[in-house]
């Protein structure tokens, strides 16, 4: 059997009400060489593990106010970024097992008998220590194993591009993206994420523009039962759910100035409170904010609160357009079309046709031109020539001029369903790129409604 390792010594949260216990836990604690804060209730608690991670959590589950058990339960998810050890009384099985259910590491029955205290914290510790490494192993995987993070292209911007992004990702400072539209700065956000210390944690994600203040407020911060007609119960935000993690704000340069002075809040008191709320919640969430806007410009407008603009920018980040690393285009296309249709290859003409394109919807519609034709190769053939680029791209519109680079319609059960989904998918995508992703001009493109639109992009699973 390995042994236990006793030099595992680090920072431990000890949550308990009692002030015997606490003296007599940390005390102990502390002369065995270990760091220990002290917290006697759930606010305290959530307060320190904010300010001062811990590696180890010790958590009595009965506090005040409450000291309801349920309480206790709530915090453990709060805590996913430490080893979390139960301090329980006898005969708490069903606590215990939901305990464990949101991942606790053990449980010690009270009265603690030392030697057991000591070796469950050595324990947990050693286990902390394992789980630090597996993050560091995949952060360094991630920047050094294919190096890529997802953000395709070999241009010099792309390269120093990527290189930022590892070094970024590394600290805990809040980064802006800036860029075109559809030149990858969820990816970049995604990569951060990837590539940082929370990547264990949740990522979340929230479109800032295509929300009215009022539900953007609810979103992020989560509201009360009864709040507003309609709010038939408790909803935590996305604040709440990227708690230990990332939080992409996407279009942020569209945020309502109210949301703004509410998210400023947030930002330099860690605290928010839910629409409907009495009580101050608390989250540590990294926040990389995007927007195709100049955020400088809105700021100097004063369209954008300044003071948040300084608090959101620890570090820019910026996602060149495609016009700016043509030569990409050829890695990208050949990427995309491998991932629909791994068979399939472009013809030199398709190459140079696609190198010589302009894409004002950049690698986003480059995707969607390439993935479109990829689908409608013929099942015998595995080239995607010019025609069929022309085509997938919304350029040639005459049917009779490629139907023969077009697969015969299936007569299968559903195939007329699945063929009316296929071309609601590519006028939709089309359209979408036509408008560079503004979704009230894509739907007047389309003669429907916007919120009929944003209905049939759920509906088809495309990116709203
Ligand atoms: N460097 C890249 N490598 C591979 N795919 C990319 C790259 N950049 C963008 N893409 C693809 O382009 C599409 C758009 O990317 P993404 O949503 O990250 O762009 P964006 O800049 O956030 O767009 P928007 O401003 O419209 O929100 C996605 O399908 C993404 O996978």
């Amino acid at each position: 059997m390995n042994k236990v390792q006793t030099s595992a010594v680090g920072h431990i949260l000890l949550v308990d009400d009692e002030p015997a216990y606490q003296r007599l836990g940390s005390s102990f604690l502390r002369n065995l060489g270990h760091r220990v804060s002290v917290a006697g209730d759930v606010d305290e608690a959530l307060q320190a593990f904010v300010q001062d991670p811990p590696q180890v959590v010790l958590l009595d589950l009965a506090m005040p106010p409450s000291m309801d058990p349920e309480a206790g339960l709530s915090l453990i998810p709060h805590f996913s970024s430490a080893v979390v050890v139960v301090l329980s009384g006898h005969g708490d099985r069903d606590l215990a097992l939901r305990a464990a259910e949101q991942g606790v590491w053990d449980f010690l029955t009270k009265p603690i008998d030392p030697d057991m205290l000591r070796f469950v914290v050595t324990r947990a510790m050693h286990k902390a220590r394992l789980d630090e490494e597996l993050r560091e192993l995949r952060a360094a995987s991630l920047a050094h194993g294919n190096g890529e993070m997802g953000l395709v292209g070999q241009t010099a911007c792309m390269l120093q591009l990527r290189a930022m992004v590892q070094r970024v990702a590394a600290t805990s400072v809040n980064v802006i993206v800036l860029g075109p539209t559809g030149t990858g700065k969820e990816l970049v956000a995604r990569a951060l994420h990837q590539g940082s210390r929370r990547s264990g944690g949740p990522f979340a994600v929230i479109h800032c523009g295509a929300l009215s203040a009022e539900l953007l407020e609810s979103e992020l911060f989560g509201h009360l039962k009864g709040s507003f007609t309609g709010a038939y119960r408790d909803q935590p935000g996305l604040v709440e759910t990227a708690h230990g993690g990332t939080l992409f704000l996407d279009e942020v340069g569209e945020m309502p100035a109210p949301m703004q002075v509410k998210l400023l809040r947030f930002l330099q008191e860690g605290s928010f409170m839910p629409v409907g709320g009495r009580e101050l919640k608390k989250a540590d969430v990294r926040l990389v904010a995007a927007t195709h806007r100049d955020l400088e410009a809105m700021v100097r407008e004063g369209s954008f609160r300044e003071d948040l603009y300084y608090r959101l920018k620890g570090m820019v980040l910026r996602t060149p357009s495609l016009a700016e690393r043509q030569d990409d285009v050829p890695l990208l296309a050949a990427r995309f079309l491998r991932g629909v249709a791994s068979h399939a290859r472009l013809t030199p003409e398709a190459l140079s046709w696609l190198a010589a394109h302009e894409w004002p919807g950049n690698v986003r519609q480059l995707r969607a031109t390439v993935e479109s034709a990829g689908a409608l190769i013929m099942p015998d053939s595995e080239l995607v020539d010019v025609d069929l680029l022309k085509f997938a791209s919304g350029e040639s519109m005459s049917l009779p001029e490629i139907s023969a680079a077009i697969a015969p319609v299936s007569m299968e059960a559903g195939a007329l369903d699945a063929a009316i989904a296929e071309l609601e998918t590519r006028m939709i995508r089309d359209a979408m790129e036509q408008a560079g992703s503004n979704q009230s001009e894509a739907a007047r493109r389309l003669g429907i409604s916007r919120v009929g639109l944003i209905k049939k992009l759920a509906r088809l699973g495309l990116k709203t």
